[in-house]
């Protein structure tokens, strides 16, 4: 394939008040997490991969279009210079595309430094005019930002796996564990709704990520989320990932909740859907070579495997393992998320019965739902979190997914229960305000 020869330049720019303000109203691309962010608009080039090898071609396809880029990076912090947003389907056999995305401008805010990345393909336009360089406003490079519109609200309702159908799949799931066929697998559920024409899709991502702050609020390729498991991280070699497995909805009464989370911390059955995940991620990880995994005092001092630790977001408690290491010299980040998907806790243990489980059992097409969404860089670096509590939209359509993970002890009313508060950012950053 001929790839176009990209031309680029990120320079460092004022820190913008509203970062969405940036992004496309159709269509926004943006990965926020507290007051770090990325939002970009426009599309110089799309990569879309299926099948088993989808990550390696999605790879492949990428590394052409870097060799032959020319970068000019003045600021050199994780997401500036050339990067591609992307998503991947969670399942070898899904229709649906994974897609990178090169977007036209991104718009970046890290740490203290903020800064703007224009993209180009050399062939269509004069070189970067050098007197814009260094200091020149930004505005005199990117469309104004401009304020949010008509919200995107829809009520969404059971769609192909009802509240019935959901209840069976558990009750099979659970015998097939209890003949010994696998030990754990994740059982999930649509609700579906549809969008008005004009409905500006960036009061989503605002509303999750003013919500949840706390995790990772994603928007790519229509689909949105934000989602509290790091899958793989690599910035300079380093990684690091969140595991998550095991949940229980948080409880209004303050004393009810601390008991619900430590009831959650000594849940042998949550304990024991927590132990397949963090296995599986780090046999995946061992698989890499030489990923040297060191799962201790990751973020400031939290312990993680072989213990779990609480983790506490405004719908549900965790229970979670943070892991760190290095990965091998010519490994990326593609070659890490890879590896690690689909982990335990969105799959199950054995990986490849499970697959067949939820294929059989779900009879949906999952498409993006529970693979990896996030960002990459020219040099192999990024963060991919794995996509949940969010949902796809495809022109109006909107399909939310939610699951949980199904162990021999598994009980199909609890694990319906388990899926609303999962449901509840995405439903509540659709749902009709009074006022905005
Ligand atoms: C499958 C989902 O979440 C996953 C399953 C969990 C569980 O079974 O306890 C917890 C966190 C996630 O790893 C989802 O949110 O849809």
């Amino acid at each position: 394939m001929n790839v176009p020869v990209l031309r680029v330049r990120t320079r460092r720019i004022p820190t913008p008040e509203h970062l969405l303000g940036y992004a496309d109203a159709k269509s926004p691309i943006a990965w926020l997490r507290r007051d770090d962010g990325l939002v970009a608009r426009g599309e110089v080039w799309r990569i879309d991969t299926f099948g088993a090898d989808r990550f390696q071609d999605a790879q492949r396809q990428w590394r052409e279009l870097v060799a032959a880029a020319e970068v000019h990076d003045e600021v050199a912090v994780p997401g500036s210079g050339l990067v591609a947003f992307g998503a991947f389907a969670f399942a070898a056999s899904s229709s649906t595309p994974s897609t990178l995305i090169v977007p036209e401008y991104i718009v970046g805010t890290v740490g203290e430094v903020s800064f703007l990345t224009e993209i180009q393909v050399a062939a269509d336009s004069p070189a970067f005019d050098d007197e814009l360089a260094g200091d020149a406003p930004v505005t005199a490079a990117i469309p104004a930002p401009h304020p949010l519109g008509v919200p995107a609200t829809t009520a969404l309702h059971p769609g192909h796996v009802t509240e019935a159908a959901h209840r069976q799949a558990v009750t099979e799931a659970v015998a097939r564990i209890r003949t010994g066929a696998l030990a754990k697998v994740v059982i999930a559920r649509d609700l579906v709704g549809t969008l008005t024409a004009d409905a500006d899709r960036r009061s989503v991502v605002e509303r999750l990520h003013a919500d949840y702050p706390e995790t990772w609020t994603y928007c790519v390729d229509g689909l949105v989320g934000a989602s509290p498991e790091m899958l793989g991280r690599v910035i300079d070699g380093a990684v690091t990932a969140r595991v998550l497995a095991g949940t229980m909805p948080r409880h209004p009464n303050a004393d009810a909740d601390v008991r619900v989370g430590e009831d959650l911390l000594h849940s042998p059955k949550n304990r024991e859907e927590h132990k397949y995940a963090i296995d599986s991620a780090l046999a995946s990880m061992s698989g890499m070579r030489q990923v040297a995994t060191a799962a201790d005092d990751l973020d400031g001092g939290l312990t993680a495997s072989p213990e779990p630790f609480l983790l506490k977001l405004p719908n549900v408690w965790h229970l979670a393992s943070d892991i760190r290491g290095t990965l091998p010299e010519d490994a990326t980040v593609f070659d890490l998320i890879e590896a690690l998907h689909p982990t335990a806790a969105v799959g199950g243990t054995p990986r490849d019965a499970a697959m067949r489980l939820i294929a059989e059992l779900e009879g949906v097409d999952r498409g993006r739902y529970a693979g990896p969404v996030g960002w990459c860089s020219a040099t192999g670096d990024g963060e991919w979190v794995i996509a949940l509590r969010g949902a796809q939209i495809t022109g109006n359509r909107v399909v939310a997914m939610a699951g949980g993970g199904i162990v021999a002890s598994s009980d199909p009313a609890e694990e319906y229960a388990e899926t609303m508060p999962k449901f509840r950012p995405i439903v509540t950053a659709f749902a009709e305000r009074e006022s905005n």
